[in-house]
């Protein structure tokens, strides 16, 4: 999903004073009033055009701030257009091996003076949805870590990004700490105790010290419900997102496995016990293999499991009943009787044993143990589920396999272990959600958006550290591989899962490549609470909606589909280069990206779940948002302006041929044209190639000419008794729109004329971002002004849906009852991607679906590659030109450029 550009609101508790008269001063304390708790807010003089500033807390640059649209407005929106700083504050799990820090920001975005907006919002009574009883909505969470014995990096990071200056108090704000206060920086973990002092000579802040075990809960509890693919199996290298049931998730057992092992069992939101615990943990296998192996690092003791043959040393059943299954108690010859129970008969000494095998017989040893105890303890308490945590696990395929592989076995398959993807974020989080009123844990699954920025691919292994933030960084960070001949391919390789091992009693399968010993740190992106976000109501059953129709855990598919698009980048590189004027600027940010999306590549071929479960939607959105990363805001900028324009030239003689038809022929003439229109789509290379053989009005009659029926998915009969044969129209139609040029102008445009004629109103649902050549929800109304210049019905359809200037001025004199027409709106649809999840869609556009009896999704992306297997409780008409072979095929049976009309009434 991409990021919504959303209306700034004001950090509430920050004392401000500007020169740009009262008028603006008022409305900025008549919105902290709102918030209620400015009554013992200070003034600050006047200082220039500056701020009171308390170093405690961050910074919000009023000057030049300025009231946008409408200052009678009770919620007017302010703009800080020379606020910069991201608003940011902290928690921090400080262990003996690792510091993890989860921080918040929120970069105010830059309100657009966008009309259609304001009166969309109006038409549709779509509020500001909740986030003004939130104070840190609308922003971002970032996970970092640090090694515990690196701290001066970790205190570095933290003053460079300013992030202890701003706490939250106890209202929930930012805090308002006096300069010669200490701000309070939540914390969890020893190192809370051991470095307290470190924090407040190095940054003059207090670390308030929460319960470990509290926020472990918290941590747990907030991901299982927020975050959709959180936890999953790994069994014999195969991983597997579940889904939890948020209103089915208690009780459950957490295991946290650190140094020691604590079962905890949570019944709640703040209810839990720990009911069980062993000191045989991470810290029992990485002392005991340090002694017996002499490895330096706890990550290299795990690697070394991965070459290990633990027969050497393990007493296994088959050793004890001469290489039989002792099979009446149901054990196989390879099961271990007594780990490092061979030590005892043989007459080896320690150097006889390679480390390799010592390590694996330990990890197992310890592994099974606390699989088997965590077991019990469900067992005892009657729970459904184990989930496990901690730094023990770091991602290890071959440690999760093994615990996996423990509790199957003791349960006889009764029972599943789970792990989480932010495994080591869970304290950390939990001190994060320690903060009073944050509203963190009031958002929703469909409120958050987890993306993975550049950094992505290279933060894990041994690399520990903050985010590269800033494009030049990022940009140098990449040249840097470039000048040393470093081919980034994701850079610390793992075994591809799969091979990872069994995790059973028989040695590891994997082929010896090296271990991503910290692979969870790649596992997590950067949240983005967005809590403008809404599932779509029109879906018949949003618990088993899923948007990907194809599924790429087929090796065979994902192979496919990566080499689509890394083929794909030169020509994405040079259009994008070039919607940046090509400068040398452009060249060096193409660059980046190309090597940026394809290490993203490179990583999820390696471990396709890496960032969750991985669709192809997925994959297309991460394009586009790997481009915005490195400032290409519109990459098919030129591309769409002269399809509009050659397009807006034929549409008076498409409409007037149009309306020469009688309404069936009109009907069908119209679908057609939706369908043939589609073709224009510069993501699809067969296409591209194509537009090399004519001009856009020359390939646009040849597909129609080519247009004949039946289609491959062909239920346009049923579609037009239901227009046709039925008095009744339908009340408002969603239209979500595709591609610019003629798909929209020669394609929906015209379709959406004809269900106006009929009495219906139209919503244009369109991107609220770029991606590839799609309309956006921004450049609409200039089309439909353009179109209406030609044509009535879209004229004063338009009017009255408040998308023309002028009856903008009506609007706003509330003459809108007096039009003759329905309306034609425009709404955005919440993403920037050339797929859709109906997760997650803007408010505007849940609004608009509420009176809605019909949608029609148009295009590869949001029919085909998405929705294709779509339910709704309203009818939906589903259109698009297959544009790829290999889709065509599996998808219909059929070839390229065959197409799909599905039509399915309301179910
Ligand atoms: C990116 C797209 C989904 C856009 O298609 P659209 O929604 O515009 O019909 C499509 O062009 C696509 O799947 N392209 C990759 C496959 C190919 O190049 O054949
Ligand atoms: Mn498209």
């Amino acid at each position: 999903m991409a990021g919504l550009k959303e209306d700034p609101f004001l950090e509430t508790n920050d004392i401000i004073e500007t020169r740009e008269g009262a008028e603006i001063k008022d409305a900025v304390i008549d919105k902290l009033g709102e918030e209620g708790s400015q009554g013992d807010r200070e003034m600050a003089p006047p200082a220039g055009n500056s701020i009171h500033r308390s170093g405690s807390r961050p910074q919000l640059d009023l000057s030049k701030a300025a009231i946008q649209g409408n200052s009678e407005d009770r919620d007017p929106t302010i703009l800080l257009p020379n606020q910069s700083d991201d608003i940011s504050h902290l928690a921090l799990d400080i262990g003996g091996s690792l510091i993890k820090l989860v921080y918040f920001s929120r970069h105010e975005d830059r309100p657009i003076n966008d009309r259609r907006k304001k009166t969309v919002k109006e038409r549709l009574g779509v509020s500001n949805g909740n986030r003004r009883s939130y104070p840190i909505l609308g922003g971002r969470l970032h996970f970092v870590k640090f090694e515990t014995r690196k701290i001066n990096e970790c205190l570095d990071f933290i003053s460079s990004k300013q992030l202890h200056l701003g706490g939250i108090d106890s209202h929930g704000w930012l805090s308002e700490t006096p300069a010669n206060c200490n701000a309070v920086i939540k914390a969890t973990g020893g190192g809370a105790y051991k470095f307290a002092e470190l924090f407040k000579e190095r940054l003059g802040v207090s670390l308030d010290k929460e319960d470990e075990m509290d926020c472990l809960v918290a941590g747990a509890n907030f991901l299982l419900k927020a975050i959709r693919h959180e936890a999953f199996t790994h069994m014999e290298g195969h991983k597997e997102f579940v889904q939890i049931d948020q209103n089915d998730l208690f009780p459950y057992l957490l295991v946290n496995i650190g140094s020691g092992v604590s079962m905890i069992k949570v019944d709640s939101d703040g209810k839990f016990e720990r009911v069980s615990g062993t000191n045989v943990g991470g810290g029992t296998y990485w002392g005991l293999g340090r002694l017996l192996t002499k490895c330096k690092s706890f990550d290299e003791l795990l690697e070394l499991s991965q070459r290990g043959d633990n027969r050497t040393i393990d007493m296994l059943v088959g050793d004890i009943y001469g290489g039989m299954d002792y099979s009446k108690i149901g054990l196989s010859a390879s099961t271990i009787a007594s780990s490092f129970g061979k030590a005892i008969s043989e007459k080896k000494e320690l150097e006889d044993y390679r480390p390799e095998d010592i390590s694996l017989s330990l990890l197992r040893m310890i592994s099974y143990n606390i699989g088997q105890i965590s077991y019990l303890n469900a067992l005892r308490f009657g729970l459904k589920r184990i989930f496990f945590g901690g730094f023990f696990i770091r991602g290890h395929a071959y440690t999760m396999d093994t615990i996996s592989f423990a509790v199957h076995f003791w349960s006889k398959g009764e029972a599943q272990a789970m792990f989480l993807r932010h495994e080591g974020f869970l304290g950390a989080l939990g001190a994060f959600m320690s903060y009073e009123k944050h509203g963190l844990d009031d958002l929703m699954v469909h409120q958050l958006v987890e993306r993975f920025p550049m950094g992505a691919p290279y933060t894990g292994g041994k690399i520990h550290g903050p985010p590269l933030g800033d494009l030049n960084e990022k940009i140098s960070w990449m040249e840097k591989f470039v000048l040393k001949g470093t081919e980034i391919t994701a850079p610390v390789p793992m075994a591809p899962s799969g091979t990872t091992g069994l995790g059973g009693f028989e040695v590891p399968s994997s082929k010896g490549g090296t271990l991503r010993s910290d692979a969870s740190a790649l596992n997590v992106g950067v949240l983005h609470l967005v809590p403008t976000l809404e599932v779509f109501p029109l879906l018949a059953d949003p618990k088993m909606y899923e948007p990907n129709t194809i599924d790429l855990s087929d090796h065979n598919e994902l192979e496919y589909w990566f080499t689509v698009l890394s083929e794909h980048l030169p020509d994405l590189v040079d259009k994008a280069v070039a919607s940046e004027g090509g400068t040398d600027d452009a060249k060096r940010r193409g660059d980046a990206f190309a090597r940026a999306f394809s290490a993203h590549l490179a990583r999820l071929m390696e471990e396709p779940a890496a960032y969750g479960k991985l669709g192809l939607a997925n994959l297309l959105e991460l394009r586009e948002e790997c481009l915005r990363e490195f400032h290409f805001v519109d990459a098919y900028r030129s591309i769409k302006q002269r399809e509009n324009e050659a397009s807006l030239a034929v549409l008076p003689d498409l409409l007037m041929e149009l309306d020469s038809m009688t309404e069936e022929t009109r009907l069908l003439t119209l679908v057609e044209g939706v369908l043939a229109a589609n073709i224009f789509d510069w993501g699809s290379r067969a296409c591209v190639d194509l537009y090399h053989k004519g001009t856009i009005i020359e390939i646009y009659r040849m597909s129609r000419n080519k247009m004949q029926r039946p289609w491959r998915v062909d239920d346009f009969d049923v579609f037009k008794e239901r227009m046709l044969g039925n008095p009744c129209p339908h009340k408002r139609a969603l239209l979500f729109v595709d591609n610019s040029g003629a798909d929209i102008v020669l394609g929906m445009l015209p379709l959406a004329r004809e269900l106006l004629r009929r009495g219906t109103e139209v919503v244009l649902v369109a991107n609220s971002l770029p991606a590839l050549n799609d309309v956006t929800a921004m450049e609409l109304p200039d089309i439909v002004a353009e179109a209406a210049k030609h044509c009535d019905i879209l004229r004063r359809a338009a009017e009255a849906g408040g998308l023309l200037v002028d009856a903008m001025i009506n609007t706003l004199d509330g003459s809108k009852e007096n039009s003759s027409s329905v309306p034609l709106m425009v709404v955005e649809n919440g993403c920037g991607s050339p797929c859709i999840d109906l997760r997650q869609v803007s408010s505007e556009l849940a609004a608009a679906a509420k009176d809605a009896d019909l949608i029609i999704l148009e295009g590869m992306g949001r029919a085909l590659h998405t929705n294709f297997n779509a339910r709704f409780k309203c009818d939906a008409l589903k259109l698009a030109m297959v544009k790829n072979q290999r889709l065509a095929e599996k998808l219909i049976k059929g070839k390229i450029y065959d197409c799909v009309c599905r039509y399915e009434p309301a179910s």
